[in-house]
């Protein structure tokens, strides 16, 4: 069976809103996405729902603590039984390696990955966190990091996953949301690319939310991207 590459970003305010969409979508043409919005009105009743409705599910908490408390979520939040976890790359490569041991000991084996630059930043938004350096070499740093502690791979933009591919090889996991069709609003994300120009770039699976569960019809727009992006 195919590897499906789109990641449906399920940001709603409550639980029946993201089953109603889950239980329209297959998972043959998409994994499913949890992030801070949902989960904190759903809580894991919900991962555990749409993990059993036959979904892999990529929790989107993005951990960032001391190592001992960032640990602990990765290893409750992998007894869940999520496909993909993350952590953000900057709270350092002791914290990224704690989140390897807090998975490694829940006896489940999901995806851990951390966030280096987020999407909506652009170079200004960086530079006012005193970082300096280009962007994508910030990403470089950060992943080559992730890499090291072990992680399976990074959520980075498109833009820098043809850097990435040449300095960390073929098999790290790259998680790319900013992704937008040519004709779609950008909202708030800065470095976007389209879906099959990212996977083009190298990209490893593709996070979308809005331009799917904003339409109108999300299963149709949902099915046109997946069109878009077939060889
Ligand atoms: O750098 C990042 C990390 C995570 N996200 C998440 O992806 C989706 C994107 O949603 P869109 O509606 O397609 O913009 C959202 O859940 C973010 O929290 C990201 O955008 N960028």
């Amino acid at each position: 069976m195919t590897d499906p590459k789109i990641i449906v970003a399920l940001d709603y305010a409550d639980a029946s809103s993201a089953l109603a969409l889950a239980k329209q979508l297959d998972p043959k043409l998409c994994k499913l996405k949890i992030g801070k919005e949902l989960f904190t009105a759903a809580g894991p009743q919900l991962v555990e729902q749409l993990v059993g409705l036959g979904f892999p599910v990529f929790l989107d908490l993005k951990f960032h603590d001391i190592p001992n408390t960032v640990a602990k979520a990765c290893e409750a939040a992998s007894k869940l039984g999520v496909w993909m976890l993350n952590v953000h790359a900057s709270g350092g490569s002791k914290m990224m390696e704690a989140a390897r041991e807090g998975v490694a000991r829940s006896g489940h084996s999901p995806l851990l990955i951390a966030v280096t630059v987020l999407t909506s930043m652009d170079q200004a938004g960086l530079q006012q966190l005193g970082v300096n350096t280009p962007i994508e070499q910030h990403v470089l740093h950060l992943a080559t990091l992730a890499q090291q502690s072990g992680l399976d791979g990074v959520v980075c933009s498109a833009q820098e996953a043809p850097l990435l591919r040449q300095n960390l090889g073929s098999e790290f996991c790259l998680v790319t949301p900013g992704i937008r069709p040519a004709d779609a609003s950008l909202d708030d994300q800065s470095r976007v690319v389209t879906p099959p120009q990212a996977l083009a770039m190298g990209s490893s699976y593709l996070v979308i939310g809005r331009p799917i569960t904003k339409a109108s019809d999300p299963l149709a727009a949902l099915t046109l991207i997946h069109q878009s992006i077939q060889q």
